[in-house]
Order: structure tokens, then sequence, then C-alpha cells
């Protein structure tokens, strides 16, 4: 008998474009959503455009509550679960960088909930993926969530973000080249399930975005919307996939212990482009595409080397050597680098 089965759970709708942070109603509406909105965002997208959100809610004749979170944890999930109980929501929009999102559909999630995704920057490609990434004592945990039922990204809040927000979304894309070949490993190496579609449609993302980075401009309100088609392509792949593996690797796993050592570093997608860089010379060698990694970054202006991130050079190592630690995820750092190994690729990929 035939066994194989696969369920992909993706948005109904996707709406980017200049100003659609007005539309709001009428996407939710599209969805035949009911009860309370509650509006979950950190503190600076509450006032780009959280309090938009609810303002347009109210005129609506909607009931909108609003909660806003500071960081990315379990208890700030449990945070949204009670305060989403106690109003009797019916459905939650998430409006904000990776870490609001995350925990607005993890919440969702908890409590059986729709969920919209509303980024106030092209910062990261969690904006449509059904996972969750939450760090914990000495672990990551990237864990299932609810995947948004619309998307609301409006291009003119987007531009209007910090211009490291947009080039630390490129840099998280960027990353797929290298998450992709750690995946291809994990497979060869411990069978780990690849999917096909999952992978070349995380590579087709990264490869597009590079081959658009003469149209990826500061001021330029197009290249938001380049950057969010492709984060929200690299979001369907994690979807096909059920898993952040189509855009998460050994870079990642970097970027997570970086997290770890260095509370408020660098953003994410700068962390795990310099990652990618050091990671795919461990792939390929002196003579292989490492080079084409830190070209790509340095292209879009995004960080390729420690000092551009802020972070001394003995956290690089130290992050580099126990990053394997950070989550059962097989990778190209197998068991562990060893601190010799580890100054060698950071010295000759130029990061330190
Ligand atoms: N679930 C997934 O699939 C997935 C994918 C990628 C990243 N992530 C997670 O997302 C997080 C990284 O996302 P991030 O870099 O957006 O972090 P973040 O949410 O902390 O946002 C970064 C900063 O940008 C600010 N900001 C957001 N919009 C702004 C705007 N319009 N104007 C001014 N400031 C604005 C935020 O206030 C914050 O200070 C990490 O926790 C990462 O693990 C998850
Ligand atoms: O599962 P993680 O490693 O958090 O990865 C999710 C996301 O950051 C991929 O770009
Ligand atoms: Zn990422």
């Amino acid at each position: 008998m035939f066994e194989k089965r696969t369920w992909i759970r993706l948005p109904r709708n996707v709406v980017v474009g200049h100003g659609v942070l007005g539309q709001t109603i009428e996407a939710v509406s599209e969805l035949h959503l009911t009860g309370r909105p509650l509006v979950v965002s950190s503190p600076t997208p509450h006032e780009v455009a959280g309090e938009r959100v609810v303002a347009q809610f109210e005129d609506a004749g909607y009931d909108p509550s609003e909660i806003v979170i500071e960081e990315a944890s379990f208890d700030a999930v449990q945070r949204v679960i009670d305060h989403a109980s106690e109003i009797d929501a019916g459905f939650l929009l998430g409006v904000g960088g990776g870490k609001a999102i995350d925990i607005t559909k993890m919440a969702a999630d908890d409590l059986d909930l729709g969920f919209v995704s509303v980024p106030t920057a092209a910062s990261h490609d969690g904006i449509v993926s059904g996972r969750g990434s939450v760090p914990e004592g000495d672990t990551r945990h990237s864990v299932a969530a609810e995947p948004p039922l619309a998307v609301i990204a409006d291009t003119e809040v987007l531009a209007e973000a910090p211009w490291r927000l947009t080039t630390a979304g490129c840099a998280d894309i960027i990353s797929n080249y290298t998450a992709v070949r750690d995946w291809q490993l994990a497979h060869r190496l411990k069978n780990v399930h690849y999917s096909e579609y999952a992978g070349a449609l995380s590579q087709m993302t990264a490869e597009m975005l590079v081959e658009s980075a003469d149209s990826i401009k500061r001021g330029l309100e197009e290249s938001s919307w380049i950057v969010v088609k492709a984060l929200v392509s690299s979001g369907v792949a994690m979807s096909i996939a059920d898993s952040s593996r189509p855009a998460s690797g050994a870079e990642h796993l970097f970027s997570h212990q970086l997290d770890r050592l260095v509370p408020n570093g660098a953003l994410h997608g700068h962390q795990v482009g310099v990652g990618s860089i050091m990671t795919e010379y461990l792939h390929s060698g002196q003579k292989g595409k490492w080079k084409d990694a830190r070209d790509a970054l340095a292209a879009i202006g995004a960080p390729t080397t420690a000092d551009e991130l802020g972070i001394d050079d003995e956290t690089v190592i130290e992050a580099l050597t126990t990053a394997h630690q950070i989550r059962d995820r097989y990778t190209v750092l197998g068991d562990g680098m060893s601190e010799e190994a580890a100054i060698e690729a950071a010295t000759v990929t130029g990061v330190i």
C-alpha cells in the first residue's frame, strides 16, 4: 500500500505593496475571521504600525486589544496566551519583526486561533513560515507553530524601516545556500529526510535575490518588494519541508550560539550571513564558494566580518566551536570543530 503523505500549510492571502496596511480590515474580512482581534507587537513596531492596525479595527466596529512583548521567549508566548484567553480573542495579528511574529504564531498554535502576519521589517524569513524559533537555556527550539492565514506586507512601512533590517533579510536569504548544503549532507550521512522541492525552492530564492542585488538599494521602495518576495518564498520552502531545514543550517547554529553569548548583539540575518561565509568554506574549502557568499553579502551592504557585526574574535571562535551543541541538527560542523580549525576557518575567510 502507498503510505507517503504530506500536509503543507500555506497562507491564503499574501498582500504586498505600497500602503496595504490600510487594507487590513479587507484582508481579514476575506478570511471570515470573527471575534475580538488581538494585536501582538513589540515596542517600535507598535508605534510604527500596531497602533494603526488597532485604530482600523476600532473604526470598523471590532473590539480590538493589543499586547506589546519585549523578547522572543516562552514566557512571552504564555503572556500572549493568557491575555488572549482573558479577552476571549477571536484571532491574532503579529505586527513587527521576527520576534513578535514568532511569538504570535506560537500563541495562535496553542490557542487554536487564526493568525495574520504583519511584518514591519524585511529582516527575516519567518514572515510566512509555520515555525517558531525560541531560545531556552543552552538550546534553541524550532517548534511547529501556526502558519499565517494571511500576510500583509506594506512596502512603504518596510522601506521606512532602518536599512540594516533589509540587509539582514537579504543575508537570511543568502544563508539558504549553506543551509541546503547542510541539509543535503545530513541526508547523505544521517538519512535525514530531504525534500527536493523545498531544497530547490530555497536555493532558487537565494539565487534570484543575489541576481537582483543591483536593484536592492537604500531609499528604493522596490528593494523592500524584492526582499519581501524572497522572504515569503523562503518561508514557503520551510512550509513544504515542515522544518526550518531549507533555511537553517550550521550558519544558524552559529548565530543562535552568538545570541546566547552576546544577548542583543547583531541582527539575526547579519549573524547568519557571516556564519554562512565560514560554513561555505567548511563545505567547499579554500578555493570553494565562500568568496561568492562574502561578495553577495558585501554587494547588499551586509556585514562580512566579526568587526562589522560588533562581535569580538574570541566570541566568534567560541560560537563556532560550540554551535553544534545547541540543537540536534546534523550539519557540516559534525560533532564540533576544534579551536585550531575554527581559527583557521575564520581567518582564511577574513571574518576575524
Ligand atoms: N520562525 C522562523 O521561521 C524564523 C525565520 C527567521 C528568523 N526568525 C527569528 O526572528 C528573529 C529575528 O528577526 P528580526 O531580526 O526581525 O528581530 P526583531 O523582531 O528583534 O526585530 C529587530 C529590531 O527591528 C525593530 N523593528 C522592526 N520593525 C521596525 C520598523 N519598521 N522600524 C524600526 N524598527 C523596527 C524591532 O523593534 C527590533 O528592535 C530571531 O529571533 C530569529 O530566530 C524566525
Ligand atoms: O529554526 P531556526 O534555526 O530558528 O531557523 C529559522 C530561520 O531563522 C531560518 O531563516
Ligand atoms: Zn534565519
